[in-house]
């Protein structure tokens, strides 16, 4: 079943671009990872499936209902996290999310005091007084004390340090586990990878693919850089898959895309002194995705 169902869905903002004939679906309890550049339009979906403003054309239904018709009742179950968070100043955290929780037909208060714990946010503070990273926190909270059936976060992680990320995508999972289906807005592709089960890529207003992680990490290359103890032959590496081959005194590099065991083999025969092989960045991902249109 699908718990999102996207279907041509344009906004735009008088002149301006805001999403152009946006579709995909989000099948029930999948972590998918809605990924661009900023201003790529993640923020304008999200909040048109939250019935926060009104597409200019096409629509969207959230477990099988119209997200705008039916807005108050899909609220009920859905945990929203916006990119930016802002509160009134002058409440204590837990005065804040009970009255966030007063919206739900449940006694929230054992969830609260669980996720704060988990989050390392404390209750008692003013929100006045938090740092930008534990205002985060506070919206984490308060977008999973009811414990929704579709958690909906935008760019959640921006502010929060390693540790809390860590912590938070443990969470997430664990909410997933146990049956919530997430949509998770990001720039970062590295977050969204250790996360997500399937992407949606939007660029500049349009979904460019979608795809599940697995094969978008099999059809992207890797970047090799071999350090080596004598130069190499500039031809050592030129196997099938490699491209924009490159020496440089002892560091060869080069993009390779294929099965990498051909190339640990190659490395295999050689003295080396060091080593690295990195992921591609988002822009080279969406070049590779252009490269396959052209
Ligand atoms: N209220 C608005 N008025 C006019 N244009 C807008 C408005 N909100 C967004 N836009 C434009 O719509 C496009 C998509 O913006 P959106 O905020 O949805 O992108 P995003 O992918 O969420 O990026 P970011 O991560 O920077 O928030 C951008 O070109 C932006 O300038």
């Amino acid at each position: 079943m699908n718990v999102i169902e996207i279907k041509n869905l344009t906004k735009t903002y008088g002149k301006a671009r805001g999403i152009t004939d946006i579709s995909f679906n989000v099948e029930e309890g999948e972590i998918f990872g809605f990924i661009g550049p900023n201003g790529a339009g993640k923020s304008t979906t999200i909040r048109t499936l939250l019935s926060l403003i009104y597409p200019t054309s096409g629509n969207a239904t959230i477990f099988g209902k119209d997200c705008i018709k039916f807005a108050p009742e899909i609220k009920k179950e859905i945990g929203y996290l916006p990119s930016e968070v802002f509160y009134y100043d002058n409440m204590k955290v837990k005065d804040l999310l009970k009255y966030s929780a007063s919206f739900y037909k449940k006694d929230c208060s054992k969830r609260i005091k669980e996720l704060a714990e988990i989050m390392d946010l404390n209750l008692n503070k003013k929100i006045d007084d938090l740092s930008l990273g534990n205002k985060k926190k506070v919206g984490i909270v308060q977008g999973l004390l009811h414990e929704p059936k579709l958690i909906i976060l935008d760019e959640p992680t921006s502010g929060l340090d390693p540790l809390m990320q860590q912590k938070f995508f443990e969470l997430l999972e664990e909410e997933n586990k146990k049956g919530a289906t997430i949509l998770f807005s990001s720039h970062i592709l590295s977050e969204v990878q250790r996360l997500c089960n399937r992407v949606a890529i939007i660029k500049e207003g349009k979904i460019v693919t979608v795809e599940k992680i697995s094969t978008l990490k099999e059809n992207n290359y890797k970047k090799f850089k071999v350090e080596t103890k004598v130069p190499l032959d500039q031809n050592y590496f030129n196997i099938n898959g490699v491209n924009n081959l490159a020496t440089k005194g002892n560091v060869t590099s080069f993009l390779f895309r294929g099965d990498i065991n051909a190339v640990l083999r190659k490395i295999a025969e050689i003295e080396i002194t060091n080593l690295w092989i990195e992921e591609p960045d988002l822009e080279e991902i969406f070049l590779h995705y252009y490269e396959k249109e052209a």
